[in-house]
Formats: C-alpha cells, sequence, structure tokens
C-alpha cells in the first residue's frame, strides 16, 4: 500500500512530496524492535517510555515512515498528527483493509463475566458449525490456534492484524472482551461492532479510571460507537444491573435486556441449584424451555443470559442453545474443580474485584456442608482501594482466609496484604507470603467434605514479581499439594 493511500484524508502536519508520497508500505509497527524495512512506525508516548526516542531506532532498522506527534530529525517522511493512537486506530484499520466489517463482531464489556461469556458464545456458535475467534483475558484463539496477549484487549495495531488473520481463515464471528482501558484508551476505535454485551459493574480499575463514574463512562462508550450505525446492530444489556439504565441512554442500537430479578426479555427463572451445575427455565421473548448447565453459581446463570441473547440474535435456534448449554464442561479457571480423588472439594477461581469474589464464596456457601477456606491475594501496581474489602469479604464468608501473594509485581508483597488486613481482628486469617506454601497450607488444613477456594489466578500460568514473569500455576501447585498429602 502506498503511504499516500493510506493518509488519505487523515489530517497531519505535512504535505508529502511525490517521492514521499509513493513510498511502500509493507507493515505497520508501534515498536521499534519488531521494526523491519518497509515499516510505517508509530511513536507512542507510553506510561513507561515515549516512543518518539526510537524513531532514529526505527529508521535503522528499516522504517520508511513514522506517524509522530512533533517533527523529528530523521530521513524519512514524518507526518505529524495531534494523538497518534487515535491515529494508529485509524491507519491500521486501513491498512488491514477494515476486517471487522467482514465478520460478525460481538463485544463483551462489565467488570466481571467478559471471559465466560465469551466461551459460552464460542461452544453455541462452535455447535452450529461457525467458526470463531476470541480475543480476551487468556489468549486470542484463531480456529483453534492460541496465541499468547499480553492485554485483554490488545492495542489496536495488534487488534486488527488479528481481525484480519480471522478474515483470511475464514472465522465469521469473532467474540471479543472489551476492556475498559482499551475503551478509554482508544484500542478499539473503528471496529464495527454488531453486537455489544454489557455484563455488570462493581469496583475495579479506580486507579485507573480515578472514580466509579468514569469507570461506567469508559464502558459506556463501547455502546455509543455501537450506536453510530444502528442498522443491524444489537445492545445487549443486564438489567438488574444499577447502571443499565444509564447505559441503554448511551445507544441507538436495538436493545435487548436480560435478568433475574426485574422483568427482562431474557429471563431465567425457578433456578435450581447445585454443586455440580445449574437447572432453570429460560424464557427468551415470552418462550421458554427448561435448561442444565454444568456451570455453577448465580453469576453463571448471568453469564449464560448474556450469551443466550447474543445467541439467539445470531439467528441460532433455543432448541440448538438448549444442547449447546448442556454440552459445556466448564471454563478454565473459572470455578475449576482440581479432582485427585480427594475427599473434599479444590475450586481454582479468576475471582480478583470484591464483587467477583463475593460471589464465589457465597455461592460455595449454599452447597458446604463443612468448612471454607480460602486463599486469596491482591495483584500490586494496580487499584489499592479493592486490597480492604477484599480482605473483609475473604473472611465475614471463608472460616479460614489465607492471604498471599498475587503477582506483586513492584510492590512489597507485605504491604498489599497490610493493607487487605487493615482494620481485621488478628485471629480472623493467616499470612503465607509464598503462594504455593499457602496452597498447600490449605489442602494440609483440609477434612472430609471442606472446600478450598483458591482465587485470583484462575487460568493464569505464571506469577508476576518485580517486572519478571515466572511459570506459576494455582492448577498444578493444588495437584502437587493433593499429591503429597495423599503420600
Ligand atoms: C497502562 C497501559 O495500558 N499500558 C499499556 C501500554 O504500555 P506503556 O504505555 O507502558 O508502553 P511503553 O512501554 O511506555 O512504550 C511506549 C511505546 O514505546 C514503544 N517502544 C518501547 C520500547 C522500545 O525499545 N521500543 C519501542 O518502540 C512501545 O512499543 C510503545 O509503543 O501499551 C502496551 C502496548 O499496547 C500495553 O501492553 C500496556 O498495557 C499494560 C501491560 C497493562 O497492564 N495495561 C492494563 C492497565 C490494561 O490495559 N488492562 C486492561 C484490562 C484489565 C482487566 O480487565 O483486568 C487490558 O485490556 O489488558
Amino acid at each position: 500500500m502506498k503511504l499516500s493511500e493510506l493518509l488519505h484524508g487523515i489530517r497531519g502536519m505535512n504535505t508529502l512530496n511525490v517521492k514521499e508520497a509513493t513510498v511502500d508500505i509493507h507493515h505497520i509497527e508501534m515498536d521499534s524492535r519488531e521494526v523491519r524495512p518497509g515499516t510505517l512506525f508509530f511513536c507512542i508516548n507510553g506510561y513507561t517510555v515515549d516512543g518518539h526516542d526510537f524513531a532514529q531506532s526505527a529508521y535503522e532498522k528499516g522504517a520508511v515512515a513514522i506517524v509522530s506527534e512533533r517533527p523529528l530529525d530523521v530521513p524519512i517522511p514524518v507526518f505529524v498528527v495531534r494523538d497518534t493512537k487515535r491515529t494508529m486506530a485509524q491507519l491500521s484499520n486501513r491498512f488491514y483493509d477494515h476486517p471487522t466489517k467482514k465478520l460478525q463482531l460481538i463485544g463483551v464489556t462489565g467488570t466481571n463475566g467478559k471471559t465466560s461469556v465469551t466461551h459460552i458464545l464460542e461452544q453455541l456458535f462452535k455447535g452450529q458449525n461457525r467458526t470463531t475467534g476470541l480475543i480476551g483475558t487468556m489468549y486470542t484463539k484463531i480456529d483453534d490456534v492460541y496465541i499468547e496477549t499480553k492485554n485483554t484487549t490488545p492495542e489496536s495495531l495488534v487488534l486488527q492484524q488479528r481481525f484480519q488473520e480471522m478474515v483470511d481463515k475464514q472465522v465469521d464471528t469473532a467474540l471479543m472482551e472489551v476492556s475498559s482501558h482499551a475503551l478509554h484508551l482508544g484500542r478499539v476505535r473503528g471496529c464495527d461492532f454488531d453486537i455489544a454485551i454489557f455484563t455488570n459493574l462493581s469496583p475495579d480499575h479506580i486507579d485507573y479510571h480515578q472514580s466509579m463514574d468514569h469507570y461506567m463512562y469508559a464502558k459506556s462508550l463501547l455502546f455509543s460507537q455501537l450506536g453510530n450505525t444502528y442498522e443491524g446492530k444489537t445492545a445487549i444489556f443486564n438489567g438488574d444491573d444499577q447502571v443499565a439504565d444509564q447505559l441503554i441512554q448511551m445507544t441507538t442500537a436495538d436493545i435487548i435486556t436480560y435478568g433475574i430479578k426485574k422483568q427482562a426479555d431474557v429471563m431465567a427463572s425457578n433456578i435450581r441449584a447445585a454443586a455440580t451445575g445449574t437447572t432453570f427455565t429460560l424464557t427468551v421473548f415470552g418462550e421458554s424451555i427448561e435448561v442444565q448447565t454444568r456451570l455453577i453459581g448465580l453469576f453463571n446463570v448471568y453469564n449464560v443470559l448474556a450469551a443466550v441473547s447474543a445467541a439467539y440474535v445470531s439467528n441460532i435456534s433455543l432448541s440448538a442453545i438448549q444442547q449447546g448449554l448442556e454440552s459445556i464442561e466448564g471454563i478454565a479457571g473459572r470455578f475449576e474443580a482440581i479432582d485427585s480423588g480427594q475427599d473434599f472439594a479444590v475450586i481454582v477461581d479468576y475471582a480478583h474485584t470484591p464483587d467477583s469474589l463475593e460471589n464465589v464464596l457465597k455461592t460455595v456457601q449454599d452447597f458446604a456442608n463443612n468448612q471454607i477456606r480460602v486463599v486469596v491475594g491482591c495483584g500490586g501496581d494496580r487499584d489499592k482501594t479493592k486490597r480492604p474489602i477484599m480482605g473483609e469479604i475473604a473472611v465475614k464468608y471463608a472460616d479460614e482466609t489465607i492471604f498471599t501473594s498475587d503477582n506483586p509485581r513492584t510492590e512489597d508483597p507485605n504491604t498489599i496484604l497490610q493493607e487487605m488486613t487493615a482494620g481485621l481482628d488478628r485471629d480472623q486469617y493467616r499470612l503465607i507470603v509464598d503462594r504455593s506454601e499457602a496452597i498447600h497450607y490449605a489442602m494440609k488444613q483440609a477434612k472430609t467434605n471442606d472446600i478450598i477456594i483458591i482465587a485470583g489466578k484462575g487460568h493464569e500460568t505464571y506469577q508476576e514479581v518485580g517486572r519478571e514473569r515466572t511459570h506459576f500455576d494455582d492448577r498444578e501447585v493444588a495437584r502437587a499439594a493433593l499429591k503429597e498429602r495423599i503420600k
């Protein structure tokens, strides 16, 4: 693609001369380390370093043009724009030829449930022989090929590239978790969503968004973006959530609500919860069927309703939905049972927000006929306000709480634990900083019919200490501890 073609109509501070305009762009990159000959390089002023400082290095590695926020002294065309991130989203979309226009794109936002909803949808679509792509916290998955990701919602440039790969592999439906950071930072600018889903809103990421209102505004961007071209667009809301009515105002798309408490288009009633799964009556626009799922807990009923709403809009019949839901085995790291034949339950869950921790603990309380033990921590360099709240929730529901490390990053884990336990009586909890030791301790204490919840990391296979990631998987450690116990 010619540089002039890519930049056509973009407002920026230079006019390309004929020679510059005919430069061929073969790649686009925002990281100088990835630059190859023929690359257009975007200088991004980041949170840790300023990408403009790598312009020279990008040029030396073969960059043929640069998009920047200020004039630069390099002998290649430099196109100066007001905000390189925004321009990058627009140009990436162009460079990869608007891939989201060529597939059905479903975006899921909300504090909790994004991963579960996208994975339930994946199963429902696969049951209809549709090819899916998935972008989220755990990974990007294109036609059963897994790609590791750093962010829940990747940067626009990576995102558009992934969509193009999906189009190349004839994926017809892309399921994407859309984080509030991504919405706020414009990573999904240019994505042509067909369906947008709101799951729920509860305190999280307040370090970044500063207030719950701003957090909600960030979420609302998905729905205003969807409403820009309302034809064939559907916005799906959890009608039981307290901000649903406000978010509904943000879109001109068709609206579907789901819920349990208030009247909604898609509803669950007569819910029968068991330790092995959940059964309920599903009513979709007045038509009712009985559904059975191995997913456990009321929060998962909401996740199922969100997915059902999107599947229904995507012309999947109620009977196919019913069959699809029955076939779902579970979701990795989400209420995942670790079973090595022991006589007590071990559950690994990603619960890392106050709300999700409470949901998981409340759910097991319904089935518990002996002690509940929870192993939990809070991440470093992230929202500190949730630490004492998570601490309180843990001791409120569990008979024994073991506070431990969970991705302390550049913070001292002891400081994080102090903040989690501030205000608690010393005899309400145990502190074991080393996460592996904490899990081993919980296993050693377990008696018949006890329930152990290992919360916070779920599917993660690493522990972030300092700026390094080292291998750590709660499920592996739990299995090893169970083996040791049996010996
Ligand atoms: C705060 C934030 O969003 N940071 C994101 C940001 O990193 P950054 O601003 O620190 O980037 P930087 O390291 O300063 O680099 C600036 C620029 O210089 C470039 N560079 C850098 C070094 C070099 O040698 N050459 C070079 O060109 C970089 O490629 C980049 O373009 O840009 C990176 C690349 O896109 C992101 O991976 C990174 O997300 C970090 C990992 C992060 O933790 N983000 C969190 C806050 C986040 O976005 N979370 C949400 C969801 C969370 C949830 O729901 O739980 C998410 O969607 O993941």
